[in-house]
């Protein structure tokens, strides 16, 4: 996807509670600074000025749709139809490879799964007793292109996997890659290889723990990200969640006329939450990420502030993620990346008491 880098921005790491600051790079035009908070239900996202990746500026989202889409009647779905096939068409050109799918970045795949595993491992733990080991759990990966995600690290934690990717051969070659991997491993297997889009597809009610969506869901327009979202919360298990890992615009949006796909600021990302009845999932603050030592989590995800729990142990536990982190460790020509767990629950207020607090002693990672 040529537009999920973005080799004109500078990417400024920041941890998810700091607001989102306007572009930096002087090459691109002052954006005015946002200053609405986080709550997407009074503020429009859609309000937001963008621009498309041959450098015009839309003053906002609907000036853009209306241009790429139309106004939604019957004389302009031929447009719609036309944006979902150019968008296909894009990726049936490109070489069904990691490095394909990655957009000639191949080498950011080891940085986005050991980012990726870690939200996924603190996740389950979370929402699942001991994790769901002992459950059967089934998780779907959407616009899984050539089973990237599915190979590195869906199929060590779910006992299926279903794969949907409209692009049939992306499909086929993760379906000659992923047969080894169920050789490998005779509990966990992959199921069904759906070639459908996302707007296509309505999952089967009650089948997944986790539904995963990554580096896709640009190709969606609002009115599908919403309905896709509706009509998904019917095929997740109860306590299942939905994992979005995407691309963030610093502002508004940026769209991409070469690949017919968007990237969507935080903002924009959270009033479509909204729409669609999705909550960001809350952690627990004091649950013990076990596998990984202080160190590798500095090194994994860079989040900021670890709380050591006790010194027997040698566990620690991430300040409250959100549910929504950076992914750190890509290069930094590319857009800021986070990942978001979405619930249908509404989130619990999370109590901290003072002398958990001073107990548990926060300290920075440098
Ligand atoms: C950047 S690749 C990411 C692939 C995979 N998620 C990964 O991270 O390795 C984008 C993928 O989205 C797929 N895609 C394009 N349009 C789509 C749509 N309407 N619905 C679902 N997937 C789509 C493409 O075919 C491609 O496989």
């Amino acid at each position: 996807m040529a537009l999920w880098i973005r080799p004109t921005f500078k990417v400024v790491s920041i941890f998810q509670h700091h607001p989102i600051n306007p572009i930096q790079n002087p090459n691109l035009p002052n954006k005015k600074k946002n200053t609405s908070t986080s709550n997407a239900s009074c503020w429009s996202a859609m309000e937001a000025a963008g621009s498309d990746s041959d450098g015009r500026e839309f003053k906002n989202a609907q000036e853009m749709w209306r241009e790429q889409i139309g106004d939604g009647d019957e004389a302009d779905n031929h447009k719609k139809t036309q944006w979902y096939r150019d968008g296909v068409a894009y990726w049936e050109g490109v070489e069904a490879s990691v490095n394909g799918v990655l957009g000639g970045f191949g080498q950011v795949n080891d940085a986005d799964i050991k980012g990726s595993e870690a939200f996924l491992n603190t996740l389950l733990h979370e929402r699942f007793d001991g994790g769901g080991r002992n459950q059967h759990l089934v998780a779907l990966d959407c616009g899984s292109g050539v089973g990237r995600i599915t190979k590195n690290l869906l199929i060590r934690y779910f006992n299926e996997v279903d794969l949907l990717e409209p692009v049939s051969h992306f499909l086929d070659a993760a379906r000659e890659s992923l047969s080894q991997e169920y050789v490998a491993s005779n509990m966990h297997k992959t199921t069904n290889f759906y070639c459908v889009p996302l707007q296509e597809f309505t999952p089967d009610a009650g089948r997944y723990d986790v539904i995963w969506i990554q580096w896709c869901i640009g190709h969606l327009t609002d009115d599908d990200f919403v309905s896709f979202f509706k009509r998904a919360k019917v095929g997740l298990k109860p306590g299942g969640f939905f994992v979005l890992k995407e691309n963030i615009a610093r502002n508004g949006f940026v769209l991409d006329n070469e690949d017919r796909s968007i990237t969507r600021s935080e903002l924009y990302f959270k009033d479509l939450f909204h729409q669609c009845g999705l909550h960001l999932g809350q952690l627990d603050v004091s649950y013990p990420t076990w596998t990984y030592s202080i160190k590798e989590l500095k090194h994994i995800l860079k989040v900021g502030i670890v709380i050591p729990l006790d010194c027997c142990s040698g566990g620690v536990a991430i300040q409250p993620i959100g549910v929504n982190l950076d992914q750190k460790g890509l290069p930094e020509e590319l857009f800021a990346v986070k990942m978001f767990a979405l619930t249908t629950d509404v989130p619990k207020k999370v109590h901290k008491t003072r002398s958990k607090a001073q107990a548990n002693r926060p300290g920075i990672i440098k």
